[in-house]
């Protein structure tokens, strides 16, 4: 992680207190109702892509290197305007393209086998 982003305690910040245990169940209440909404907004990314790998008739038209790094540098912006380190962006989107391009070569390679079996018919 770049020093930009790295999180240092301010001088005087106070000490770990007898709240904390509470705090954080109050803070990972809230991690969780943010999860609910980032999985919503994740399937509907999934669905969209889903959609478009229809169109997707080839290997090198699903791995699409050129649209991979467009998009990380896109998320890497959008982090960095909204104060998000931008390695934990990248980091996140590298890992989701990456599971999204092997549903894609499974939808594709399934899309051949039930062409191949209907052209042997
Ligand atoms: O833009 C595409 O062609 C996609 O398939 C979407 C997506 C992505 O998740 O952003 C997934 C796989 C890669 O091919 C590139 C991008």
């Amino acid at each position: 992680m770049s020093d930009k982003h790295r999180i240092v305690a301010p001088a005087g910040s106070p000490p770990v207190s007898a709240a904390g245990p509470a705090r954080i169940g109050e803070l990972r209440a809230a991690i969780d109702g943010l999860d609910e909404r980032i999985i919503a907004l994740l399937a509907e990314r999934t669905r969209v892509v889903r959609e478009l790998t229809a169109y997707k008739t080839d290997e090198a038209t699903v791995r699409s290197p050129d649209r991979v790094r467009q998009v990380l540098d896109r998320v890497s912006g959008l982090a960095e305007r909204n104060g998000m380190p931008p390695e934990v962006a990248v980091g996140t989107y590298r890992a989701l393209i990456d599971e999204l391009t092997r549903m894609q070569l499974d939808m594709l390679a399934a899309r051949r086998a039930a062409a191949s079996l209907a052209d042997e018919r």
